[in-house]
C-alpha cells in the first residue's frame, strides 16, 4: 500500500519537473518529445488515481483500532484509532518490532500478536489499554502469501464498550420486533375471531398472512379459488384489517347484474343520456366506493367489452359518467375475486391479458376444502354452534360423522359444509347425528329415514309442513342446478338449460351456497 503512494508520489514529481523544464529555456526540438511524454504520464497518473483506493486514509477513518506486523513482528503500520487510543505516534511504532514495543510501552495487556507470529493462527481475546483501563477485543489475524508463507499478522481491536452498547441495542431491537409480532399476531387473531374465521390449514394460514401483510397498502388483490372456498371472507379481512375501513366496501357480482345494466351500474350515467335515465344522472358504484374499497367478485364473468372499460379507469384512476365528459378523480382501492382460471379465459380470447395482469398485483388462492382438511373440524364444530343457537336444538355429532365429514371431498367446499350442518341440524332436532346421516344428506349412501326426534323434542305442526316442503324443495332445487352446471360448464349455460334467467339462477345459487 505504502510502496503504491512512493510510486505515485514519484511519478507525480516527475511530472512537475517536465512541466517546469517546458516552462523554462528547454531546447526546442526537444520540446515536442517532452510534451508527448508527459501526456503520457498525466494519462498515467489520472488513470492510477482513478483506480486505486487509498486503503490507508479509509483506515484512518475507522472507529477500530489496526495494527500490522510482517512475519518478523516488524511494524509496518498503524491506523490514526491507534495512535488516539495508545496516545503515541506513529514514528513509536513503524518499524519497530512488537516485542520491543511491548516490552517497552506495555501499552495493553494481552496483546496477540506474538501469538498469531509464532502459532499463524487467528487468536481472540480480551485486554485491557493500560492507560485508560478500557477493555478491548483483540482478534489477531495471520495473512499469508501464494505460498502460504506469513506475510502479515493484523491485529484488530474493538472497544468493548461499543460492543455492550451495540448488545443493548440489538436486544432492544429484537424485543421491539418480538412485541410487534406479538401485537401482529393478536390483531391477526382478533380479525379472525371477528370474521369467525376458521384457519388451521397451512394454506389458508398462508392466505390470510398475506392479506394481513397487504391490507394496510391500496394494492389490487386477485383472490382466485372454487366456489365457496372464501374469496369474499377474504376481502372481507382485507378491508377491516386495512386503512378503508371508514370508507364504503362496495361489492359487486359481475355475474349477477345482467351485461347491459353492469357499465352503468359500475360508471353511472348523465342525465338524459338515455331513455328512461334518471333526472340528475345516477353515481356509479365506482364513484359512490370512491375513497373506499370495491370488490369485483366473478370478475372472470364480464364481457370483454366492459373489461376494456374497466382496464382503463384503473390505469387512468378516473371514471366519466356515461353520456358526459366530466372527469371523476378516483381513489378506490380494487380488491378481484373469480371462480375461474383466467390464464385458460385469456388462452379462449376471453379474458384481457393486460386487465389480468393489472388485477393480478397480489395474488391470493384459496385452495379447495378436500385440500384443507385442518380446517374441517373447527367449521364444522363452528357451524353446530351457529346453527344449534339459530333454530334452538341441541344437535350433536357422533366421532364417526364428523369422520366421515372429513372424507366427504366437499366439491361446494365450506359453502356446501356450512349448508349441510344447517340442513342437519334443522332436520335432526335434538338428537345426535350419526355418519348414516351424514351420508345420507351427503347423498353418497341409500336414503334411509333419519332417526325420528324424540317427542318432547318435536316442533309445533305448522313447522314441521313448512320446515319439510321448504327443505326438500330446496334440497331437490340444489341438485338439479348443480348437476346443470356440472353438465352444461357455465352458470349462463345451465340457466338457459333450466329454463331459468341467468340472474335467477345466480340468487338460488347464492341462496344455496352453489
Ligand atoms: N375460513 C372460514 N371460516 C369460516 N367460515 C368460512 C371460511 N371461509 C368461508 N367461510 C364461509 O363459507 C361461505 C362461503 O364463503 P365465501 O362466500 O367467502 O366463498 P367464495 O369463494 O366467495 O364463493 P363464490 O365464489 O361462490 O362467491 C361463507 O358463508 C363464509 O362465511
Amino acid at each position: 500500500m505504502s510502496q503504491e503512494l512512493n510510486i505515485l508520489n514519484l511519478c507525480e514529481s516527475c511530472a512537475a519537473a517536465l512541466r517546469h523544464a517546458m516552462d523554462s529555456d528547454f531546447p526546442k526540438e526537444l520540446h515536442r518529445s517532452l510534451q508527448q511524454r508527459l501526456f503520457l504520464l498525466e494519462t498515467a497518473l489520472d488513470q492510477f488515481k482513478q483506480n486505486h483506493i487509498d486503503f490507508e486514509e479509509i483506515c484512518n477513518h475507522l472507529i477500530d483500532a489496526i495494527y500490522v506486523s510482517d512475519k518478523n513482528g516488524k511494524t509496518i503500520y498503524v491506523n490514526q484509532a491507534y495512535l488516539d487510543f495508545s496516545g503515541l505516534k506513529k514514528e513509536d511504532f513503524v518499524g519497530k518490532s512488537v516485542y520491543e514495543i511491548n516490552q517497552e510501552k506495555k501499552l495493553y495487556t494481552n496483546g496477540v500478536i506474538p501469538a498469531v507470529l509464532s502459532t499463524k493462527e487467528r487468536k481472540e481475546a480480551v485486554g485491557t489499554v493500560i492507560s485508560s483501563n478500557q477493555k478491548i477485543f483483540i482478534t489477531g489475524i495471520p495473512i499469508f502469501d501464494d505460498q502460504g508463507e506469513l506475510k502479515y499478522a493484523v491485529a484488530h481491536d474493538k472497544d468493548i464498550d461499543q460492543l455492550e452498547k451495540l448488545k443493548d441495542a440489538l436486544a432492544l431491537l429484537k424485543s421491539q420486533q418480538a412485541s410487534s409480532n406479538a401485537e401482529l399476531e393478536y390483531l391477526r387473531k382478533r380479525q379472525l375471531d371477528n370474521l369467525n374465521l376458521v384457519a388451521n390449514s397451512p394454506n389458508f394460514k398462508e392466505a390470510i398472512q398475506t392479506a394481513q401483510t397487504i391490507a394496510s397498502t391500496d394494492v389490487t388483490v386477485l383472490i382466485t379459488g372454487e366456489s365457496g372456498t372464501g374469496k369474499e371472507i377474504i376481502a372481507d379481512f382485507i378491508y377491516k384489517s386495512s386503512n378503508r375501513t371508514s370508507k364504503p366496501f362496495l361489492k359487486i357480482n359481475c355475474s349477477a347484474i345482467p351485461a347491459n345494466l353492469l357499465e352503468s351500474e359500475l360508471f353511472g350515467y348523465a342525465e338524459g343520456s338515455f331513455t328512461g335515465a334518471l333526472k340528475g344522472g345516477k353515481p356509479g358504484l365506482f364513484e359512490i366506493a370512491n375513497g373506499g374499497t370495491i370488490l369485483l367478485d366473478e370478475i372472470g364473468d364480464m364481457s370483454l367489452d366492459l373489461q376494456t372499460k374497466l382496464l382503463r379507469v384503473l390505469q387512468e384512476k378516473e371514471v366519466f359518467r356515461i353520456g358526459s365528459s366530466k372527469v371523476i378523480p378516483l381513489d378506490v382501492r380494487i380488491l378481484a375475486a373469480t371462480n375461474r382460471d383466467l390464464k385458460k379465459a385469456i388462452a379462449e380470447g376471453n379474458f384481457r391479458e393486460d386487465l389480468y395482469y393489472r388485477l393480478n398485483v397480489v395474488p391470493i388462492y384459496l385452495a379447495p376444502l378436500k385440500e384443507r382438511k385442518e380446517d374441517i373440524g373447527d367449521l364444522v364444530h363452528k357451524f353446530l354452534e351457529k346453527y344449534n343457537k339459530k333454530y334452538v336444538k341441541l344437535a350433536s355429532l357422533t366421532p364417526d360423522a364428523v369422520s366421515a365429514l372429513h372424507e366427504y371431498s366437499w366439491p361446494g367446499n365450506i359453502r356446501e359444509l356450512k349448508n349441510i350442518m344447517e340442513r342437519m341440524v334443522v332436520i335432526n332436532g335434538t338428537g345426535e347425528i350419526n355418519a348414516s346421516t351424514v351420508k345420507q344428506v351427503l347423498g353418497i349412501s341409500p336414503v334411509v329415514p333419519l332417526s325420528s326426534p324424540s317427542p318432547d323434542a318435536l316442533p309445533s305442526y305448522g313447522q314441521i309442513i313448512e320446515g319439510n316442503l321448504k327443505k326438500s324443495v330446496e334440497s331437490f332445487e340444489t341438485d338439479m342446478i348443480r348437476r346443470a352446471i356440472a353438465q352444461y360448464g357455465s352458470k349462463r349455460k345451465a340457466a338457459s338449460a333450466l329454463g331459468v334467467d341467468h340472474s335467477t339462477l345466480i340468487k338460488k345459487c347464492q341462496r344455496y351456497g352453489i
